[in-house]
């Protein structure tokens, strides 16, 4: 039997990518771009074995066994097995796919883009291929793509109805800007109501604004962030990523019937997000938004202890809650008598937030070689059921 596994990021996008050109292979109206997300705290892992002992394929979602008959799926091992080599011994033997996310699944933390990139970074792997595997994990899921690399990666929308030019490319390595932080705000860690494929479906039938968008404003955008990056220029950096979150929602808004994924405490943080920028008299912290409630904040390493003290303060979490500050340890810090007074109208409710995960910006998948890694036995079957 052979084993590969793998550990793959989660990215956040600030420049949004929502609306498909092409369905089947994932073709998206605009380019996007994002931060990928330290492994370290947030990640997808998988290992796929094969045998020729192997009766039948296999896939395995944290310990629940899943339908092998799913097309995202089967277009990424199509995809892999038709860049391997076909003289390769193993490449016509069945498969067991076993992955496991650290982090709530289907929540609107970027699950499906942290599990194709590992998918296909294991197969690739398994299958021998070499170069890039962007355009194939974005059959899995369009996001996943950028998760493929670490850093800050753009994903090039292409011009080839082939698709073979829809890729990702890194602009700048994770240690470019050491000091980016990131906090993830969990407001809600359920699965969603709807998911991003069938919005972003509703929104390209139904959404002139995204029309006007994909054509008019992100090219721009683009442009500008990539060189906010560049320069390290947060104030830059902080005010495209938080416009762009709201256009991507007021798109989602304009699509009929609406989707609606920001909830009350949404909007409460993007309220608490520029009181603090207005009382520093610049952008300190940027929000962005996927396809739920949950907050995502850029922000720099000198500044979490003072946002973290004003988000404690502002949404109380239940007392002695355990395990509320994951991720980079911190110790925590009273806020000021002076930031008192600005937010204490706008305190909430006590857990509005369930949790915190502190993280910052981190490499692309890996490989891991100590066989206590796998996630499956002997038999190919995960050591980890449900
Ligand atoms: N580790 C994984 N391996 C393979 N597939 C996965 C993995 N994790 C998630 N997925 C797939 O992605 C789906 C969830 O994708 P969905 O887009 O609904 O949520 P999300 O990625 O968490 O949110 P968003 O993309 O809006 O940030 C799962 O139902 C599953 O099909
Ligand atoms: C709001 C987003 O997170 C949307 C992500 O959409 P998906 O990549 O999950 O959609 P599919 O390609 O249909 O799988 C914005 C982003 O990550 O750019």
């Amino acid at each position: 039997m052979q084993k590969v596994t793998c550990i793959a990021p989660v990215n956040i996008a600030v420049i949004k990518y929502w609306g498909k050109s092409d369905e089947d292979l994932v073709l998206p109206l605009n380019d996007s771009l994002s931060g990928t997300l330290s492994t370290d705290f947030m990640c997808a892992k998988t290992t796929i074995s094969t045998s020729p002992a192997l009766e039948v394929n296999k896939f395995w979602l944290n310990g629940i066994e899943q339908s092998f008959e799913n097309e995202r799926l089967l277009n990424c091992l199509k995809e892999v097995k038709r860049r391997a080599n076909q003289t390769l011994p193993h490449l016509n033997w069945n498969i067991s796919i076993c992955s496991e996310n650290n982090f709530p699944t289907a929540a609107g933390l970027a699950s499906s883009a942290a599990g194709y990139a590992c998918l296909v970074s294991a197969l690739a792997a398994l299958y021998e291929i070499e170069g890039d595997i962007s355009a194939i994990a974005r059959r899995g899921s369009g996001s996943a793509c950028r998760s493929v690399y670490g850093g800050w990666v753009q994903w090039c929308k292409g011009a080839s109805p082939t698709g073979e030019d829809s890729i990702a490319k890194q602009i700048a390595p994770a240690s470019h800007w050491p000091q980016m932080r990131v906090l993830i705000l969990v407001v809600n860690d359920e699965r969603k109501k709807y998911s991003s494929t069938s919005g972003m479906k509703r929104s390209v039938e139904t959404s002139e604004l995204l029309q006007y968008r994909a054509t008019k404003i992100v090219p721009q955008r683009i442009e500008a962030i990539t060189k906010a990056i560049i320069n390290k220029d947060f104030q830059a950096f902080a005010q495209i990523t938080m416009e762009d979150s709201n256009q991507f929602h007021a798109v989602c808004l304009d699509t009929f019937p609406p989707c609606v994924y920001m909830n009350d405490t949404s909007h409460a943080i993007v309220d608490v997000v520029h009181a603090y920028n207005d009382f520093k008299k610049s952008n300190k912290v940027a929000y962005t938004f996927d396809a739920g409630p949950n907050a995502c904040l850029y922000l720099l390493d000198s500044e979490v202890e003072e946002v973290l003290s004003v988000i404690d303060y502002v949404f109380p979490p239940v007392v002695n809650s355990e395990g509320y500050l994951k991720g980079i340890p911190l110790s925590k810090k009273a806020i000021t008598e002076e930031l008192k007074a600005v937010f204490e109208a706008k305190r909430q409710n006590f857990g509005a937030l369930k949790y915190v995960i502190h993280t910052r910006i981190g490499d692309g998948p890996k490989t891991l070689t100590n066989p206590e890694d796998h996630l499956v036995d002997e038999m190919g079957l995960p050591k980890k059921m449900c």
